[in-house]
């Protein structure tokens, strides 16, 4: 029996990775200084996990930047706006161009598009294909780190993306031709590289195909037959782990049953009834290894030996101890790094931290499992098995975890609390007496530049460093600030600027009850940009008002209207770690009552207009169609009961970016919110397809320029999109916005970006007026 960790997180326990990487960006240090971080990441990270025990230890889970993004210099599929950069001795000035874009030296290059990874909040760069693509093997990463940690004595286990995942996940650049087409010149690369491998001993490589956790076509599985069966048949000598996760192999099962690989690795986080269909089919392959991911790599909760030891040992009895590994679910990037660092039982109560793992419990787990499953009856793993039940008792029996106030509120909901007083039309009507705004009004999505300065205040603050009172002025004159600049530029709708806030999701977990916090429980969502996801342990309650303070002071300071800014419920769950022990749909809709309390309390406070940001919605969307439409039902009723609770004269924005709107279209129009603003610069509005064919009802404010580049975009360029979003969508259901929060912005580009954005809504008035179609 072997132990097989998918992944580690890389970006540094104390985020070492994102600082080296961000002063390297700004010209402060070399990229000797960067390699170097990242070498000593690797290296506590294989370290650690050989101390720990771990059996099979990946490598080539590390990254700069993404994992899809190196796979793309791997096999040197490079957009041809990058060639001039391929000289370039270390290729990282090309790595970061393609994840960044480039504006110096004489380049002028526009990053490539990012998007979600399955339904994390991880993104990844996405691979551009051309008909005619050719790959090479172009870095080579995969080989260096495998030696890199032979040095260290360590012969790990080279991961890498599959090929079928690989180019099911990029997007063809013309038209003419199926991405899955490439797959014939795209092996050969694979082929040179596991040559490469191969000369060097490796003994195992694990290949990610968590494309096989959606609906496949028939084409699409002949190649992922097609790709092993060549890869088995080049190289007897390697042993293929093949990967799947974040859901069952489903109706690919047959297909993976049949592949000549040496092991195949279970998600039994996701999909614990997989195993039973794999040990009871005919087409089990006995001399092929079951990898058991059964320690989660997607949530924060301590494992249950108990019965992850019942899954274990019935996979035993079948196929022997030799052919069964433990493993985590997935890859640990997901998770953060060490709980053993959270020492702040304000954030954290002892209580709760008893009952969670991180990354490094998570391998401890792996490990433990093993020793349990082999009959190890040492007194170490006896009082390992023993502490590990007690906790999970523990948990269950908490009186912290249950609260009757929210439960019988949830159990009082009717369907007249998702509904608003009046249709679209109606309140439309109403709202445009009450608001005024002209034709294409204007407005931004919420957070203004967060600078290292109000960081650092927020910093200053949790070391008492500063008082409470002395971080509010700052924060407040910081408003005032922001809302001055946007009355001078002459926006229509203004927003707060959210400098209160650390993140849009923990900050409203800290401020809710059934929530904790860690203080370095960081994972990363792009490039250097992390996130620390609240952990929902407990029903979830509202005591105080959580944004009203804010929103009230700078509704207080103009008599423009200021937009209240919350985050939804399906967001707030998406991005946190969520309990297990209830389903998902009953969180989100306490979550719900606690927004909507929130709403109602701004609206009685003034606030005319209010915004329930819900980016998360679509990357919650189920990866295989039979649960989309329950998960769609609950997420859209969780929605409607945070924003039903108002008048017809009050306005709800919502906001969504990085999602693809053609498959849940329906739904967005359930939400029923008066105003959405969308993600559409980067795609030239092609994400407005879908609600241009589904006729969508409501106002919409197309993003007509890209916050994540620092890039300012010219009145022409705005203009250019605005015309089209004006010939697809009725005029006057048209608003002007950025694409998504400026918080990763600074202020001088914001300036003029939003001075431009402001003049080209004026420019689109002056010509409807001179156009006679008001
Ligand atoms: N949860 C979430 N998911 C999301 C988004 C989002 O906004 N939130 N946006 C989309 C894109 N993803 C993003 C994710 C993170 C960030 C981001 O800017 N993250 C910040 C951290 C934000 C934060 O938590 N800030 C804290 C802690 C800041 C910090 O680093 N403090 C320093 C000290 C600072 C100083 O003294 O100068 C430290 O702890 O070392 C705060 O402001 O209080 C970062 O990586 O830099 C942006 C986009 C999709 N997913
Ligand atoms: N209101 C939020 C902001 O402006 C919405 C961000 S969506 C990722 O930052
Ligand atoms: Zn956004």
């Amino acid at each position: 029996m072997k132990t097989n960790v998918l992944g580690y997180p890389r970006i540094g326990s104390q985020r070492e990775l994102k600082k080296a990487s961000e002063k390297y960006w700004k010209g402060a240090v070399a990229f000797d200084a960067l390699y170097e971080t990242g070498k000593n990441i690797r290296k506590q990270n294989w370290l650690l996990q050989r101390e720990l025990g771990v059996d099979l230890i990946p490598s080539n889970d590390f990254s700069f930047y993404d994992q899809v993004l190196d796979m793309s210099l791997t096999v040197g599929c490079i957009p041809d706006r990058y060639h001039a950069l391929k000289n370039d001795k270390d290729q990282i000035d090309l790595y970061f161009a393609m994840a960044r874009g480039i504006q110096r030296d004489g380049y002028d290059i526009t990053a490539m598009e990012m998007t979600k990874w399955f339904d994390t909040n991880y993104h990844y760069i996405v691979p551009e294909f051309e008909k005619q693509q050719e790959f090479v093997v172009f870095s080579s990463k995969i080989i260096d780190e495998y030696q890199e940690a032979l040095a260290l004595g360590i012969k790990t286990k080279p991961v890498l993306i599959g090929p079928v995942t690989y180019l099911l996940i990029g997007k063809e650049k013309e038209e003419g031709f199926h991405r899955i087409a490439l797959l014939e010149k795209l092996l050969p690369a694979y082929m040179e590289l596991l040559e490469r491998l191969s000369a060097r001993d490796v003994e195992y490589i694990q290949f990610d195909e968590p494309c096989l956790a959606l609906d496949l076509t028939q084409q699409e599985k002949e190649a992922v037959s097609h790709c092993y069966g060549e890869i088995a048949e080049r190289f007897p000598h390697i042993k293929v782990i093949l990967t799947n996760y974040f859901d069952c192999y489903g109706d690919n099962l047959t297909t993976v049953l049949s592949l000549p690989v040496d092991a195949l690795h279970l998600d039994l986080v996701r999909c614990p009834s997989q195993l039973d269909d794999i040990l009871n089919s005919d087409q089990l392959n006995k001399n092929m290894t079951l990898s058991l991911g059964v320690v989660d790599g997607r949530n924060v909760w301590k494992n249950d030996f108990e019965s992850a030891v019942k899954t274990i040992e019935k996979a035993v009895a079948v196929l022997g101890e030799e052919k069964i590994w433990i493993a985590s679910s997935c890859s640990l990037l997901h998770c953060p790094y060490d709980l053993e660092l959270e020492t702040d039982e304000k954030s954290l109560p002892a209580e709760v931290k008893q009952w969670l793992a991180f990354a490094r419990q998570k391998v401890e787990e792996i490990t433990t499992l093993k020793s349990i499953a082999t009959g190890d009856n040492s007194a170490a793993t006896i009082q390992k098995l023993e502490a590990n039940r007690r906790a999970n008792q523990i948990r269950k029996a908490s009186r912290h975890i249950h609260n009757p106030e929210v439960k019988s509120r949830i159990s009082q909901l009717t369907a007249a609390d998702s509904k608003r007083i009046s249709g679209f039309d109606m309140r439309k009507a109403r709202q445009k007496e009450k608001l005024n705004l002209p034709q294409y009004p204007t407005t931004t999505i919420g957070s203004f530049p967060q600078t290292r300065e109000v960081r650092s205040w927020r910093s200053q603050l949790k070391k008492n460093k500063i008082s409470k009172a002395e971080y509010d002025e700052l924060i407040k004159k910081e408003t005032e600030e922001t809302i001055r600049f946007q009355e001078d530029i002459g926006l229509d709708v203004l927003v707060h600027g959210e400098f209160e806030r650390n993140d849009m999701v923990e900050y409203f977990g800290e401020k809710l009850e059934g929530f904790a916090f860690t203080n370095f429980g960081w994972v990363q969502s792009y490039g250097s940009r992390c996130v620390k996801p609240p952990i929902i342990f407990g029903d979830v309650l509202r005591k105080d008002p959580m944004t009203l303070k804010w929103s009230a002071y700078a509704q207080s300071l103009t008599t423009k209207p200021v937009k209240g800014m919350l985050t939804g419920p399906v967001t707030i769950l998406q991005w946190s770690f969520v309990r297990n022990d209830q389903p998902g749909s009953l969180t989100c809709k306490q979550i719900a009552l606690a927004i909507r309390d929130e709403v109602n309390d701004l609206e009685k406070a003034g606030l005319d207009v209010i915004q329930i940001d819900e980016p998360a919605i679509r990357e919650g969307l189920p990866l295989r169609k039979e649960y989309w439409k329950e998960y769609l039902e609950w997420a859209v009723e969780s929605f409607r009961i945070s924003s039903s609770g108002v008048k017809d004269t009050t306005q709800i924005h919502t906001h969504m970016c990085y999602s693809e709107f053609n498959d849940i279209i329906a739904s967005i129009a359930e939400l029923d919110a008066d105003v959405i603003t969308i993600e559409t610069s980067r795609s030239e509005m092609e994400l407005l397809d879908a609600f241009v064919e589904f006729k969508y009802p409501n106002e919409i404010g197309p993003g007509v320029y890209d916050i994540h580049s620092p890039r300012v975009p010219t009145e022409d360029e705005m203009e250019k999109l605005l015309i089209k979003a004006s010939e697809l969508i009725p005029v006057d259901n048209l608003w002007v916005n950025p694409d998504c929060g400026l918080k990763t912005r600074d202020w001088p580009e914001t300036r003029s970006a939003l001075t431009n954005l402001v003049n080209t809504a004026k420019k689109m008035r002056a010509r409807a007026l001179s156009d006679g179609r008001d």
